[in-house]
């Protein structure tokens, strides 16, 4: 177990437990004298002072030992590998001032714990804070009056730009619980956003907690509405799984999935924050590799991401297989060797009954059909055929030749090809396969130009003749608008791991979203993975999350409303009487909005952003696109379709009834759009607003 004593007082002695005080600034009938939480915080904040300095030293070392790593080392492959750790390490230990190194406290018996966001030990090595995810620390998120797991009190800390400047009590052993009333959490919920996503690491509540903290084996699914914390809940949870299973999942990797890079781009600071370096994050097209040169059709678009093309490239790939009806005849110097055709099908058979990837079985088939051949040169020559004899053999006329007819060599690039060319009939329907037949077939498979949705189809051919290498642990966030085939790429990568989905089936804009997780979650191969519901919305205003849930009904899924935690925040409609004003009144909420302390988001109908961004360009408002995340500018302008998973201070939707229009699924886009406001909501439209958002509430 983890402890540290109580933090040394400004005198050096040990603070009692137990003489705590409530708050720097004393809440409302609080009689604690002002001098005590005086004496509190000065302790603190020389406990933070002394934990700092401790992490320099431990920066220090890491440091000296990296510099001293290749002259220790043995050989050059140590040398690197003790390198790479070690500049790890140093990265790990990297001290961000801004950020504070603890955040709560835990008085357990007659000792206190500092939990942070990564251990500090002393120069003795005794803890002076704990990670938050130790064993120890996890009280910190979970204690309750019910059950308060051995805490006396716990305490918060509230900070500003890295100062100590105040904390918060809960004597859980004289009944005190603060929950969700705590002002500290609360303060950080209402924190303006600036930049990128920031880690939720002091506020993690109970509910999250469970599934940050659920075992690495457990694949789950969280469904939760807008802002309930899913993405920060995946992010936190790679961090804990990492730090409980740091050897395996280094080797096995933990893969983060996201709807687009500049989601990516928003959430990649928070795991470096943690302390996590090395998480791999990639949009389903970068994990199918290469760029896409071509456009589907929605209708062709459909039928190649619908499941049913897992079948038809399997098909197509297996019937190539034919049964061996000639011998294999092999000249070898003065001797002649032969294996009949009746062996040579037992050998196809069985390597197809083996069930292997076509690749692998195809490599067996060889193998053993070369293994035939040193057989007979054994029994004839007395002698056992050396490697290079064997490899002569795996590539040798008759054996090549007898493969390419009965187990014939594909890429997944050709396999795609041939089915594009000529999609077979059975499972099919003559339209759809119209609807994905190449229109132009290109000369050769090398100058073909693939689409996003030909990507997925050629992992999925490459997956038929290869094993893919699975991930440890893979979170899946924005998981609704996945597609059967690109669920399936997931699985491959997911084989031997476990996964989070993360997602909320009422934004589902994909052609394919789905209406039920059981669907995906089988795609995904993890049918077994329990759904677990939040419901606790921590980012919009309660008046915005009731306009918003006005779409719900009309959207067709069966999910719980959020329940928001922010009594602030303003919502505003701004109804325009002549269209041609809009533009301009969109600029003037901008304007307004720029009063504000926070970041600002103009989203729109994707055909009216860059006519916007004009407009602002002439007005000399700053302003940047969603992907830049370092951007200075406060404004950003986002297409519609590119908000997801986002969120801002202050959100202007340019005209409502656009969005909807511009999309099939265009009310479930608007929910998106509506829900990543977390202050301030205007909507401006001149026509009317769409009519689930007119109904009462
Ligand atoms: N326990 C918490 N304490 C403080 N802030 C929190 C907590 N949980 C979530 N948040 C904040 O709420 C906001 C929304 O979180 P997040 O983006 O993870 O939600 P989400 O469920 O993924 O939303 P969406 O469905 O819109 O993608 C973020 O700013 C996040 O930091």
């Amino acid at each position: 177990m983890h402890r540290s004593g109580r933090p040394p007082r400004a005198d050096g002695r040990r603070e009692p437990p137990g003489n705590a005080s409530r708050r720097v600034t004393p809440a409302r009938g609080c009689t604690v004298p002002a001098f005590d939480l005086d004496t509190e915080l000065t302790a603190e904040r020389h406990h933070l002072a002394e934990s700092r300095a401790a992490l320099a030293r431990m920066r220090g070392r890491a440091e000296e030992l990296f510099s001293t790593g290749d002259r220790v080392a043995g050989d050059a492959y140590t040398a690197e590998q003790l390198g790479r750790h070690m500049a790890r390490r140093v990265k790990e230990l990297a001290d961000d001032p801004t950020t504070p190194l603890f955040f709560g406290r835990l008085d357990i018996e007659e000792a206190a714990f500092h939990v942070g966001r990564r251990h500090v030990t002393d120069d003795a090595g005794e803890p002076m804070v704990l990670d938050w995810r130790a064993p120890l620390s996890r009280s910190f998120y979970r204690a309750s009056v019910r059950d308060p797991q051995g805490v006396a009190t716990r305490r918060r800390f509230g900070f500003v730009k890295g100062e100590l400047t105040s904390f918060e009590d809960e004597h859980l052993d004289r009944g005190e619980e603060l929950g969700t009333k705590s002002r500290i959490l609360t303060a950080e919920i209402e924190r303006p956003r600036v930049g990128p996503m920031r880690d939720i690491v002091a506020t993690i509540q109970p509910e999250q907690d469970e599934l940050v903290r659920a075992e690495l084996t457990d694949s789950i699914c969280v469904q939760g509405a807008p802002g309930t914390g899913k993405t920060a809940v995946g992010l936190h949870r790679a961090a804990y799984l990492l730090y409980l299973h740091r050897e395996r999942l280094r080797r096995s990797g933990v893969l983060i999935v996201g709807p687009n890079t500049a989601f990516l781009s928003y959430i990649s600071a928070v795991l470096p924050a943690l302390g996590e370096v090395e998480v791999q994050q990639a949009t389903v097209d970068e994990l199918v590799g290469r760029t896409a040169r071509a456009t589907d059709s929605p209708a062709a678009a459909l039928v190649k991401n619908d499941v049913r093309m897992a079948e038809v490239l399997h098909k197509a790939l297996w019937r190539k297989l034919a049964k061996p009806t000639d011998p294999i005849m092999v000249s070898d110097g003065s001797y002649r060797w032969r294996i009949d055709a009746e062996p040579l099908r037992r050998i196809v058979d069985e390597a197809r009954r083996e069930g292997l990837p076509y690749g692998v079985g195809r490599d067996r088939v060889r193998a053993r059909v070369v293994g035939l051949l040193q057989r007979q040169s054994e029994y004839r020559t007395g002698n056992s055929p050396g490697e290079g004899w064997l490899r002569r053999m795996s590539k040798i006329g008759p054996v090549v030749e007898f493969l390419e007819a009965s187990w014939p060599a594909v890429t997944p690039e050709q396999l795609v090809a041939e089915v594009l060319t000529d999609p077979p009939e059975g499972l099919l329907t003559d339209e759809e396969r119209d609807a994905i037949r190449w229109a132009k077939p290109p000369k050769t498979v090398k100058s073909a130009k693939f689409s996003p949705a030909d990507l997925v189809l050629i992992d999925e051919a490459a997956g038929l003749l290869e094993r893919e290498t699975s991930f440890g642990h893979v979170v899946v966030d924005e998981a609704q608008d996945l597609s059967p085939m690109q669920a399936r790429a997931i699985a491959r990568r997911s084989e031997h791991g476990s996964i989070t989905v993360l997602g909320d089936l009422a934004q589902g804009t994909a052609p394919w979203a789905a209406a039920e997780w059981q669907v995906t979650l089988g795609h995904l191969g993890k049918p077994e993975a329990a759904v677990v519901p939040l419901t606790v919305g921590f980012r919009v205003p309660a008046s915005v999350v009731e306009l918003a849930n006005r779409l719900l009904p009309a959207l067709g899924v069966d999910v719980p409303e959020a329940v928001s935690l922010r009594r602030d925040g303003d919502l505003v409609l701004v109804p325009v009487a002549e269209p041609s004003d809009l533009d301009a009144e969109t600029l003037t909420e901008v304007t307004a909005a720029l009063a504000h302390e926070g970041s600002v988001a103009v989203i729109a109908a994707d055909a009216a952003v860059d006519r916007l961004r004009q407009h602002l360009t002439t007005a000399g408002i700053e302003h940047a696109t969603a992907d830049d995340v370092d951007s200075e500018a406060r404004v950003t302008v986002v297409p519609a379709t590119m908000v997801k998973g986002l969120e801002y201070d202050h959100v202007v939707v340019h005209e409502p009834a656009d969005i909807v229009a511009a999309e099939p699924r265009g009310l479930n886009r608007l929910y998106v759009v509506l829900t990543r406001a977390v202050s301030r909501l205007s909507v401006v439209h001149a026509q009317p607003l769409p009519g689930p958002l007119t109904a009462a509430a």
